[in-house]
Protein backbone atom coordinates (compact mmCIF):
# COMPACT_ATOMS: atom_id res chain seq x y z
CA UNK A 1 0.00 0.00 0.00
CA UNK A 2 0.77 3.49 -0.66
CA UNK A 3 2.82 5.36 2.21
CA UNK A 4 4.09 8.97 2.79
CA UNK A 5 7.96 9.30 0.82
CA UNK A 6 9.43 8.82 4.78
CA UNK A 7 9.44 5.27 3.42
CA UNK A 8 12.87 6.23 1.58
CA UNK A 9 14.43 7.21 4.54
CA UNK A 10 13.65 10.88 4.39
CA UNK A 11 11.51 12.16 7.67
CA UNK A 12 8.16 14.76 6.91
CA UNK A 13 10.47 18.01 7.62
CA UNK A 14 13.18 17.07 5.68
CA UNK A 15 11.35 15.72 2.96
CA UNK A 16 9.61 19.09 2.81
CA UNK A 17 12.57 20.97 2.80
CA UNK A 18 14.14 18.48 -0.30
CA UNK A 19 10.72 19.79 -2.10
CA UNK A 20 10.96 23.40 -1.01
CA UNK A 21 14.31 23.82 -2.68
CA UNK A 22 13.32 22.04 -5.74
CA UNK A 23 10.48 23.80 -6.10
CA UNK A 24 13.02 26.94 -6.14
CA UNK A 25 15.07 25.46 -8.73
CA UNK A 26 12.74 23.97 -10.76
CA UNK A 27 8.54 24.36 -11.65
CA UNK A 28 8.15 20.31 -9.81
CA UNK A 29 5.27 21.22 -6.86
CA UNK A 30 5.86 19.88 -3.51
CA UNK A 31 3.11 17.45 -1.99
CA UNK A 32 0.14 20.02 -0.65
CA UNK A 33 1.37 20.92 2.64
CA UNK A 34 -0.68 18.83 5.73
CA UNK A 35 -3.20 20.58 7.95
CA UNK A 36 -2.13 21.71 11.13
CA UNK A 37 -3.72 19.17 12.92
CA UNK A 38 -2.98 16.41 10.59
CA UNK A 39 0.92 17.82 10.67
CA UNK A 40 0.15 16.82 14.72
CA UNK A 41 -0.66 13.52 13.91
CA UNK A 42 2.46 13.29 11.27
CA UNK A 43 4.63 14.27 13.91
CA UNK A 44 3.61 11.80 16.59
CA UNK A 45 3.74 9.07 13.92
CA UNK A 46 7.21 10.24 13.52
CA UNK A 47 8.03 10.74 17.16
CA UNK A 48 7.11 6.64 17.29
CA UNK A 49 8.63 5.85 14.21
CA UNK A 50 5.49 4.01 13.44
CA UNK A 51 4.49 4.33 10.10
CA UNK A 52 1.62 2.19 10.15
CA UNK A 53 0.16 4.81 13.40
CA UNK A 54 1.14 8.12 10.09
CA UNK A 55 -1.12 5.76 7.85
CA UNK A 56 -3.88 4.88 9.92
CA UNK A 57 -3.80 9.33 11.41
CA UNK A 58 -4.63 9.94 8.19
CA UNK A 59 -7.40 7.62 7.92
CA UNK A 60 -8.92 8.33 11.34
CA UNK A 61 -10.49 5.00 11.37
CA UNK A 62 -7.92 2.85 12.99
CA UNK A 63 -5.68 3.18 16.46
CA UNK A 64 -2.29 3.28 16.43
CA UNK A 65 -0.58 -0.34 15.89
CA UNK A 66 2.08 -1.89 17.84
CA UNK A 67 5.43 -1.31 17.45
CA UNK A 68 6.33 -4.55 16.23
CA UNK A 69 4.74 -3.76 12.55
CA UNK A 70 8.28 -1.61 12.90
CA UNK A 71 10.19 -4.86 13.12
CA UNK A 72 8.49 -5.98 9.83
CA UNK A 73 9.37 -2.71 7.99
CA UNK A 74 12.04 -3.18 5.00
CA UNK A 75 14.73 -0.43 4.69
CA UNK A 76 14.24 0.85 1.04
CA UNK A 77 18.20 0.82 0.67
CA UNK A 78 18.66 -2.61 1.64
CA UNK A 79 16.84 -3.29 -1.94
CA UNK A 80 18.74 -1.42 -4.17
CA UNK A 81 22.19 -2.14 -5.37
CA UNK A 82 25.30 -0.69 -3.70
CA UNK A 83 26.60 1.80 -5.05
CA UNK A 84 23.44 2.61 -6.88
CA UNK A 85 21.38 4.83 -4.66
CA UNK A 86 21.41 7.86 -1.88
CA UNK A 87 24.98 8.34 -2.62
CA UNK A 88 26.78 12.18 -3.23
CA UNK A 89 27.90 12.07 -6.91
CA UNK A 90 29.19 15.08 -9.05
CA UNK A 91 26.98 18.15 -9.80
CA UNK A 92 25.25 17.87 -12.47
CA UNK A 93 24.81 13.81 -13.17
CA UNK A 94 21.74 12.23 -13.43
CA UNK A 95 21.57 10.73 -9.95
CA UNK A 96 19.07 7.72 -9.47
CA UNK A 97 18.48 9.76 -6.17
CA UNK A 98 17.07 12.66 -8.45
CA UNK A 99 15.22 9.70 -10.38
CA UNK A 100 13.79 8.20 -6.92
CA UNK A 101 13.02 11.74 -5.70
CA UNK A 102 11.42 13.20 -8.96
CA UNK A 103 8.16 12.65 -7.84
CA UNK A 104 5.10 11.72 -5.64
CA UNK A 105 4.28 9.00 -7.68
CA UNK A 106 7.28 7.20 -7.95
CA UNK A 107 7.79 7.56 -4.22
CA UNK A 108 4.08 6.18 -3.33
CA UNK A 109 4.60 3.42 -5.88
CA UNK A 110 8.03 2.21 -4.35
CA UNK A 111 6.63 2.59 -1.11
CA UNK A 112 4.05 0.26 -2.34
CA UNK A 113 6.24 -2.01 -3.56
CA UNK A 114 8.87 -2.10 -1.14
CA UNK A 115 6.41 -1.14 2.18
CA UNK A 116 3.32 -3.49 1.48
CA UNK A 117 2.62 -5.33 4.69
CA UNK A 118 -0.74 -5.93 2.95
CA UNK A 119 0.33 -8.31 0.35
CA UNK A 120 2.21 -9.61 3.24
CA UNK A 121 -0.77 -11.12 4.57
CA UNK A 122 -1.81 -12.91 1.76
CA UNK A 123 1.07 -14.62 0.33
CA UNK A 124 1.84 -18.26 0.76
CA UNK A 125 4.72 -19.16 2.55
CA UNK A 126 6.82 -22.15 0.29
CA UNK A 127 8.26 -24.54 2.50
CA UNK A 128 12.31 -24.51 3.16
CA UNK A 129 14.25 -26.70 0.77
CA UNK A 130 15.59 -29.70 3.33
CA UNK A 131 16.59 -31.89 1.15
CA UNK A 132 19.26 -30.83 -1.19
CA UNK A 133 22.04 -33.12 -0.16
CA UNK A 134 23.61 -36.77 -0.50
CA UNK A 135 21.96 -38.22 2.59
CA UNK A 136 18.54 -36.28 2.40
CA UNK A 137 17.47 -36.60 -1.21
CA UNK A 138 16.79 -40.37 -1.13
CA UNK A 139 14.96 -40.37 2.21
CA UNK A 140 12.99 -37.27 0.26
CA UNK A 141 12.03 -39.08 -2.46
CA UNK A 142 10.86 -41.83 -0.07
CA UNK A 143 8.79 -39.48 1.75
CA UNK A 144 7.34 -38.11 -1.85
CA UNK A 145 6.33 -41.82 -2.96
CA UNK A 146 5.37 -42.44 0.13
CA UNK A 147 2.99 -39.47 0.18
CA UNK A 148 1.46 -39.47 -2.96
CA UNK A 149 1.44 -43.49 -3.24
CA UNK A 150 0.59 -44.68 -0.03
CA UNK A 151 -0.76 -41.93 1.95
CA UNK A 152 -3.10 -40.21 -0.74
CA UNK A 153 -4.83 -43.57 -1.72
CA UNK A 154 -5.62 -44.69 1.64
CA UNK A 155 -7.04 -41.15 2.72
CA UNK A 156 -9.08 -41.08 -0.84
CA UNK A 157 -10.42 -44.24 0.74
CA UNK A 158 -11.05 -42.62 4.16
CA UNK A 159 -12.62 -39.73 2.52
CA UNK A 160 -15.06 -41.95 0.24
CA UNK A 161 -15.82 -44.07 3.12
CA UNK A 162 -16.92 -41.08 5.29
CA UNK A 163 -18.83 -39.23 2.54
CA UNK A 164 -20.89 -42.90 1.86
CA UNK A 165 -21.25 -43.47 5.35
CA UNK A 166 -22.47 -39.29 5.70
CA UNK A 167 -24.84 -39.75 2.92
CA UNK A 168 -26.49 -43.13 3.71
CA UNK A 169 -27.32 -41.74 6.91
CA UNK A 170 -28.29 -38.03 6.01
CA UNK A 171 -30.48 -38.19 3.36
CA UNK A 172 -33.01 -40.88 5.23
CA UNK A 173 -32.46 -37.94 8.26
CA UNK A 174 -33.47 -34.79 6.27
CA UNK A 175 -36.60 -36.87 4.41
CA UNK A 176 -38.14 -38.58 6.87
CA UNK A 177 -37.85 -37.14 9.82
CA UNK A 178 -39.70 -33.60 8.12
CA UNK A 179 -42.12 -33.74 11.22
CA UNK A 180 -39.64 -34.30 13.61
CA UNK A 181 -37.87 -30.72 13.31
CA UNK A 182 -35.56 -31.03 16.93
CA UNK A 183 -35.02 -34.57 16.36
CA UNK A 184 -33.91 -33.95 12.61
CA UNK A 185 -32.07 -30.53 13.35
CA UNK A 186 -29.91 -32.68 15.95
CA UNK A 187 -28.70 -35.82 13.98
CA UNK A 188 -28.22 -33.28 10.92
CA UNK A 189 -25.91 -31.98 13.16
CA UNK A 190 -24.47 -34.81 14.36
CA UNK A 191 -23.52 -35.84 10.53
CA UNK A 192 -22.20 -32.62 10.06
CA UNK A 193 -19.20 -33.21 12.70
CA UNK A 194 -19.13 -36.72 11.26
CA UNK A 195 -18.02 -35.56 7.73
CA UNK A 196 -16.15 -32.89 9.18
CA UNK A 197 -14.01 -35.87 11.13
CA UNK A 198 -13.34 -37.61 8.16
CA UNK A 199 -12.12 -34.44 6.36
CA UNK A 200 -9.52 -33.74 9.23
CA UNK A 201 -8.67 -37.97 9.12
CA UNK A 202 -8.09 -37.62 5.49
CA UNK A 203 -5.14 -34.63 6.35
CA UNK A 204 -4.04 -36.65 9.36
CA UNK A 205 -5.15 -33.51 11.33
CA UNK A 206 -2.87 -33.55 14.40
CA UNK A 207 -5.01 -30.58 16.02
CA UNK A 208 -4.89 -29.48 19.91
CA UNK A 209 -7.94 -28.08 21.27
CA UNK A 210 -7.22 -26.19 24.10
CA UNK A 211 -9.93 -24.31 26.91
CA UNK A 212 -13.51 -24.93 27.44
CA UNK A 213 -15.21 -27.01 24.77
CA UNK A 214 -18.19 -24.18 22.94
CA UNK A 215 -21.61 -24.52 24.87
CA UNK A 216 -24.76 -24.29 23.62
CA UNK A 217 -25.58 -20.42 25.65
CA UNK A 218 -28.18 -18.15 23.60
CA UNK A 219 -26.46 -14.49 23.00
CA UNK A 220 -23.19 -15.63 22.25
CA UNK A 221 -21.51 -15.53 18.81
CA UNK A 222 -17.62 -17.06 17.89
CA UNK A 223 -15.21 -15.25 15.96
CA UNK A 224 -12.30 -16.92 14.79
CA UNK A 225 -8.97 -15.24 12.88
CA UNK A 226 -9.09 -17.04 9.03
CA UNK A 227 -6.62 -19.25 6.62
CA UNK A 228 -8.43 -21.53 4.96
CA UNK A 229 -12.06 -22.70 4.90
CA UNK A 230 -10.21 -25.91 6.64
CA UNK A 231 -10.50 -23.88 10.19
CA UNK A 232 -14.84 -24.32 9.72
CA UNK A 233 -13.85 -28.16 9.56
CA UNK A 234 -11.62 -28.45 12.06
CA UNK A 235 -14.06 -26.10 14.23
CA UNK A 236 -17.25 -28.14 13.13
CA UNK A 237 -15.94 -31.39 13.57
CA UNK A 238 -16.34 -30.60 17.68
CA UNK A 239 -19.08 -27.95 17.54
CA UNK A 240 -21.35 -27.86 14.86
CA UNK A 241 -21.23 -24.14 14.77
CA UNK A 242 -23.42 -21.87 12.28
CA UNK A 243 -21.46 -20.50 9.94
CA UNK A 244 -21.15 -17.31 8.34
CA UNK A 245 -19.36 -17.47 4.71
CA UNK A 246 -18.95 -16.35 1.69
CA UNK A 247 -20.75 -18.12 -1.13
CA UNK A 248 -18.42 -20.83 -3.55
CA UNK A 249 -19.29 -21.57 -6.40
CA UNK A 250 -18.63 -25.70 -8.04
CA UNK A 251 -18.92 -28.71 -5.10
CA UNK A 252 -18.36 -26.31 -2.28
CA UNK A 253 -21.37 -24.00 -2.98
CA UNK A 254 -23.80 -27.06 -3.50
CA UNK A 255 -22.71 -28.78 -0.15
CA UNK A 256 -23.35 -24.91 1.00
CA UNK A 257 -26.62 -24.44 -0.08
CA UNK A 258 -27.80 -27.91 0.52
CA UNK A 259 -26.71 -29.68 3.80
CA UNK A 260 -24.71 -26.82 5.32
CA UNK A 261 -27.36 -24.57 4.85
CA UNK A 262 -30.04 -26.53 6.65
CA UNK A 263 -27.81 -26.72 10.04
CA UNK A 264 -28.39 -22.89 10.01
CA UNK A 265 -25.31 -21.75 8.08
CA UNK A 266 -25.77 -18.65 6.41
CA UNK A 267 -23.84 -17.41 2.78
CA UNK A 268 -23.80 -14.53 1.16
CA UNK A 269 -22.09 -12.77 -1.73
CA UNK A 270 -19.34 -10.23 -0.30
CA UNK A 271 -20.12 -7.51 -3.45
CA UNK A 272 -23.73 -7.82 -2.98
CA UNK A 273 -25.03 -5.25 -0.86
CA UNK A 274 -28.11 -6.61 -0.55
CA UNK A 275 -27.02 -9.94 0.93
CA UNK A 276 -25.24 -7.77 3.49
CA UNK A 277 -28.60 -6.67 4.62
CA UNK A 278 -30.13 -9.87 4.54
CA UNK A 279 -26.71 -11.60 6.33
CA UNK A 280 -27.38 -8.89 9.07
CA UNK A 281 -30.83 -9.31 9.74
CA UNK A 282 -30.17 -13.28 10.07
CA UNK A 283 -27.30 -13.21 12.43
CA UNK A 284 -29.76 -10.67 14.72
CA UNK A 285 -32.57 -13.74 14.00
CA UNK A 286 -29.55 -16.41 14.76
CA UNK A 287 -28.08 -14.83 17.88
CA UNK A 288 -31.92 -14.33 19.63
CA UNK A 289 -33.53 -17.53 18.69
CA UNK A 290 -31.21 -20.15 17.61
CA UNK A 291 -29.89 -23.68 19.21
CA UNK A 292 -26.79 -23.94 18.22
CA UNK A 293 -23.78 -21.56 18.70
CA UNK A 294 -22.85 -18.95 16.07
CA UNK A 295 -19.24 -18.84 14.25
CA UNK A 296 -18.03 -15.49 12.09
CA UNK A 297 -14.84 -15.09 10.69
CA UNK A 298 -14.58 -11.05 11.04
CA UNK A 299 -11.66 -10.90 8.77
CA UNK A 300 -14.00 -11.79 6.16
CA UNK A 301 -11.03 -13.33 4.00
CA UNK A 302 -8.33 -15.66 4.28
CA UNK A 303 -4.91 -14.16 5.65
CA UNK A 304 -1.80 -16.25 5.72
CA UNK A 305 -2.12 -16.86 9.54
CA UNK A 306 0.99 -14.51 9.86
CA UNK A 307 -1.24 -11.92 10.36
CA UNK A 308 -4.37 -10.41 11.28
CA UNK A 309 -6.10 -8.19 9.44
CA UNK A 310 -8.94 -5.95 9.86
CA UNK A 311 -12.12 -7.25 11.40
CA UNK A 312 -15.46 -6.58 10.25
CA UNK A 313 -17.67 -4.50 13.07
CA UNK A 314 -20.74 -6.85 12.50
CA UNK A 315 -20.38 -9.52 15.09
CA UNK A 316 -19.34 -7.01 17.80
CA UNK A 317 -22.64 -4.78 17.14
CA UNK A 318 -24.89 -7.92 17.89
CA UNK A 319 -25.06 -6.72 22.10
CA UNK A 320 -24.60 -10.22 22.59
CA UNK A 321 -20.99 -12.50 23.90
CA UNK A 322 -18.21 -12.78 22.04
CA UNK A 323 -15.98 -15.67 22.25
CA UNK A 324 -12.57 -15.49 20.55
CA UNK A 325 -11.60 -18.25 19.06
CA UNK A 326 -7.32 -18.63 18.03
CA UNK A 327 -6.13 -20.59 15.66
CA UNK A 328 -2.38 -21.34 14.81
CA UNK A 329 -1.23 -23.42 12.20
CA UNK A 330 2.47 -25.35 12.33
CA UNK A 331 3.89 -25.18 8.94
CA UNK A 332 6.04 -28.39 9.80
CA UNK A 333 4.52 -30.13 7.00
CA UNK A 334 2.24 -28.01 5.21
CA UNK A 335 1.32 -24.26 4.88
CA UNK A 336 -2.88 -24.62 5.54
CA UNK A 337 -3.60 -20.84 3.97
CA UNK A 338 -5.67 -21.23 1.24
CA UNK A 339 -4.93 -18.82 -1.20
CA UNK A 340 -8.04 -18.56 -3.18
CA UNK A 341 -6.20 -16.62 -6.24
CA UNK A 342 -3.78 -18.91 -6.78
CA UNK A 343 -6.02 -22.62 -5.76
CA UNK A 344 -9.43 -24.07 -6.06
CA UNK A 345 -10.23 -25.23 -2.56
CA UNK A 346 -9.89 -29.14 -4.25
CA UNK A 347 -6.57 -27.81 -5.06
CA UNK A 348 -5.69 -26.75 -1.90
CA UNK A 349 -7.55 -29.98 -0.03
CA UNK A 350 -5.39 -32.40 -2.65
CA UNK A 351 -2.49 -30.39 -1.52
CA UNK A 352 -3.32 -31.06 2.00
CA UNK A 353 -4.07 -34.69 1.36
CA UNK A 354 -0.58 -35.42 -0.01
CA UNK A 355 1.27 -33.79 2.58
CA UNK A 356 2.37 -35.48 6.01
CA UNK A 357 0.00 -33.95 8.35
CA UNK A 358 -1.91 -30.53 8.94
CA UNK A 359 -0.84 -29.76 12.51
CA UNK A 360 -2.60 -27.14 14.54
CA UNK A 361 -3.76 -25.51 17.56
CA UNK A 362 -7.00 -24.15 18.86
CA UNK A 363 -7.55 -22.09 21.49
CA UNK A 364 -11.47 -21.16 22.71
CA UNK A 365 -10.71 -18.09 25.03
CA UNK A 366 -12.76 -16.28 27.43
CA UNK A 367 -15.58 -14.64 25.92
CA UNK A 368 -15.67 -10.98 25.80
CA UNK A 369 -18.49 -8.23 26.20
CA UNK A 370 -18.74 -4.68 25.05
CA UNK A 371 -17.33 -2.27 27.84
CA UNK A 372 -19.08 1.09 29.05
CA UNK A 373 -18.50 3.85 26.41
CA UNK A 374 -16.63 1.14 23.89
CA UNK A 375 -17.70 1.43 20.51
CA UNK A 376 -18.17 -1.58 18.50
CA UNK A 377 -15.27 -1.12 16.25
CA UNK A 378 -13.09 -0.71 19.49
CA UNK A 379 -14.49 -4.21 20.89
CA UNK A 380 -13.37 -5.46 17.84
CA UNK A 381 -9.78 -4.84 17.60
CA UNK A 382 -9.84 -5.26 21.11
CA UNK A 383 -11.30 -8.97 21.05
CA UNK A 384 -8.52 -8.96 17.64
CA UNK A 385 -5.79 -7.97 19.88
CA UNK A 386 -6.80 -10.96 22.46
CA UNK A 387 -6.76 -13.88 19.18
CA UNK A 388 -3.93 -12.18 17.88
CA UNK A 389 -1.56 -12.28 21.13
CA UNK A 390 -3.28 -16.20 21.39
CA UNK A 391 -2.02 -17.19 17.91
CA UNK A 392 1.36 -15.23 18.03
CA UNK A 393 0.11 -13.44 15.12
CA UNK A 394 1.16 -9.43 13.61
CA UNK A 395 -1.74 -7.09 13.39
CA UNK A 396 -2.21 -4.78 10.45
CA UNK A 397 -5.03 -2.58 9.83
CA UNK A 398 -6.02 -2.91 6.56
CA UNK A 399 -9.17 -4.11 4.95
CA UNK A 400 -8.74 -7.87 3.75
CA UNK A 401 -11.73 -7.77 0.82
CA UNK A 402 -9.26 -4.97 -0.50
CA UNK A 403 -7.40 -8.58 -1.58
CA UNK A 404 -10.30 -8.78 -4.29
CA UNK A 405 -10.31 -5.29 -5.37
CA UNK A 406 -8.11 -4.14 -8.41
CA UNK A 407 -7.51 -0.73 -9.24
CA UNK A 408 -9.51 1.10 -12.06
CA UNK A 409 -7.53 1.26 -15.41
CA UNK A 410 -8.08 4.73 -15.76
CA UNK A 411 -6.59 5.45 -12.04
CA UNK A 412 -3.42 3.06 -13.43
CA UNK A 413 -3.15 5.14 -16.68
CA UNK A 414 -3.43 8.89 -14.51
CA UNK A 415 -0.53 7.37 -12.42
CA UNK A 416 1.13 6.41 -15.24
CA UNK A 417 0.85 9.47 -16.94
CA UNK A 418 1.99 11.37 -13.90
CA UNK A 419 5.04 9.49 -13.62
CA UNK A 420 5.87 9.83 -17.31
CA UNK A 421 5.46 13.76 -17.15
CA UNK A 422 7.36 14.00 -13.98
CA UNK A 423 10.24 11.74 -15.87
CA UNK A 424 10.56 13.89 -18.67
CA UNK A 425 10.33 17.09 -16.80
CA UNK A 426 13.10 15.85 -15.06
CA UNK A 427 15.38 14.77 -17.69
CA UNK A 428 14.85 17.81 -19.85
CA UNK A 429 16.08 20.24 -16.90
CA UNK A 430 19.36 18.42 -16.63
O1 LIG B 1 -9.67 -15.82 0.86
P1 LIG B 1 -10.94 -15.45 0.20
O2 LIG B 1 -11.25 -13.99 0.33
O3 LIG B 1 -11.05 -15.94 -1.21
O4 LIG B 1 -12.11 -16.14 1.01
C1 LIG B 1 -12.16 -17.51 1.02
C2 LIG B 1 -13.33 -17.99 1.79
O5 LIG B 1 -14.52 -17.56 1.23
C3 LIG B 1 -13.32 -17.52 3.17
O6 LIG B 1 -14.09 -18.35 3.93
Amino acid sequence: MGGWPSCFGLRGEETEQVWRKRGRDSDTKPPKKPSKSRRKRIQFAENEEDDEALKMSTTGTLKPSSSELDLDRPNIEDYLPSGSSIQQEPDGKLRLRDLLDISPTLTEAAGAIVDDSFTRCFKSNSPEPWNWNIYLFPLWCFGVVFRYFILFPLRVIVLTLGWIIFLSSYIPVHFLLKGHEKLRRKLERLLVELICSFFVASWTGVVKYHGPRPSMRPNQVFVANHTSMIDFIILEQMTAFSVIMQKHAGWVGLLQSTILESVGCIWFNRTESKDREIVARKLREHVQGADNPLLIFPEGTCVNNHYTVMFKKGAFELGCSVCPIAIKYNKIFVDAFWNSRKQSFTKHLLQLMTSWAVVCDVWYLEPQNLKPGETPIEFAERVRDIISARAGLKKVPWDGYLKHSRPSPKHRERKQQSFADSVLRRLEEK
